[in-house]
């Protein structure tokens, strides 16, 4: 039995990730009581129904009241104005989080907005499913999955710990890094495979319906793994390509360069440089499953396009 780490958690938004977090916590016995606050008054009813907390309210300002822990599950883009709205009303000592997939622009649309005598360590589990809204909650989604933590420097280290020992008890594995970095990095491991995953969909649909309807008959697994990420919501990923411009443009900009190299392989018939791209990535993958959810690197290899 887990000691209880936080008395009183809200939780702001309670779609997949928020859902998720209410019943793993209950499961792992690490919160006293959970409040809810969330913008649709459908799925507020809904999360009453599935019992997902222990009260519920429509005015975000009342569920944080007396809140030891706030963790805002919102679309990044309504961060700020979730802070805004809850601001005034926090408990001194209060730990404030978020679950945003993206991290310097939600803590530029939150911090202004919080008191000085709150603890703010902004948050990314990176776990989730295409499916979106309370009812695709469950329990053991964080359970060997990173959970990434990007406190500023200067904040309650007390705090920081009290909060990864959160995620730690739903089962997350937690890293700590700036939020600079997390955003550069989840560019390139997440951010563009969605990017991708939404533009083959999308040029797959385009084509004259006669050819479009093959594609579909016989997606093999491939196409089919594309259209699962492609399912994902749109509202969410609208606001993640919005919020990381930056970081994604660069690694959109690397990746074009990658293509059009493949383009002129092919072109040219140079099997060799196919075979060896391909023999480079298959041990990735390799390194990757055999390592699973372990903290050994994945063995990138050596590569050279040109770039000092
Ligand atoms: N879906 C995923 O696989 C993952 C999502 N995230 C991040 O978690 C956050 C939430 O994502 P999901 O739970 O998947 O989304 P969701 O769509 O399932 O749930 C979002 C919730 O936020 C509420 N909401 C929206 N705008 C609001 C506002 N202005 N005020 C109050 N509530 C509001 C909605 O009513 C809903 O309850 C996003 O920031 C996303 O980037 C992080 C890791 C994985
Ligand atoms: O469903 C998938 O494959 C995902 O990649 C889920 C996911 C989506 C967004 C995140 O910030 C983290 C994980």
């Amino acid at each position: 039995m887990t000691d209880i780490i936080f008395p009183r958690l809200a939780l702001i938004g309670i779609g997949l990730i928020g859902a998720s977090i209410a019943l793993a916590s209950r499961k792992a016995g690490t919160v006293g009581s959970i409040a809810i606050s969330t913008r649709s008054p459908a799925t507020l009813k809904r999360a009453e129904e599935l019992g997902l907390g222990d009260a519920y309210f429509a005015d975000p300002a009342e569920a944080v009241r007396d809140a030891d822990c706030v963790i805002v599950c919102v679309p990044v883009g309504a961060c700020g104005a979730v802070a805004e709205a809850i601001g005034p009303h926090l408990k001194p000592g209060c730990v404030v989080s978020d679950v945003g997939s993206v991290k310097a622009a939600v803590v530029r649309a939150m911090a202004p907005h919080l008191p000085a005598h709150v603890n703010f360590v902004p948050g990314h589990p990176i776990a989730g499913t295409e499916h979106s809204g309370p009812d695709a909650g469950f329990a053991e989604l964080y359970q060997n999955r990173w959970c990434v933590l990007t406190p500023a420097p200067g904040v309650d280290p007390a705090a920081v710990d009290r909060l990864a020992r959160l995620w730690r008890a739903m089962g997350a594995n937690v890293e700590m890094m700036s939020a600079e970095h997390h955003d550069l990095v989840l560019a390139i491991t997440s951010h563009l495979p969605h990017l991708i995953a939404y533009n083959i969909v999308g040029t797959a649909s385009d084509l004259e319906s006669g050819i479009r309807s093959e594609v579909l008959k016989f997606s093999a697994s491939g196409f089919r793994d594309f259209t699962r990420i492609a399912a994902s919501d749109p509202t969410m990923w609208r606001d993640i390509f919005l919020a990381n411009k930056e970081a994604v443009l660069e690694m959109l900009g690397r990746f074009n360069e990658d293509l059009s190299t493949l383009t002129r392989a092919i072109r040219n018939g140079d099997g060799d440089t196919l075979f060896d791209l391909f023999t480079r990535t298959r041990a990735i993958r390799r390194s990757i499953v055999a390592i699973g959810q372990d903290t050994a690197e994945p063995d990138f290899g050596r590569r050279d396009h040109g770039r000092s």
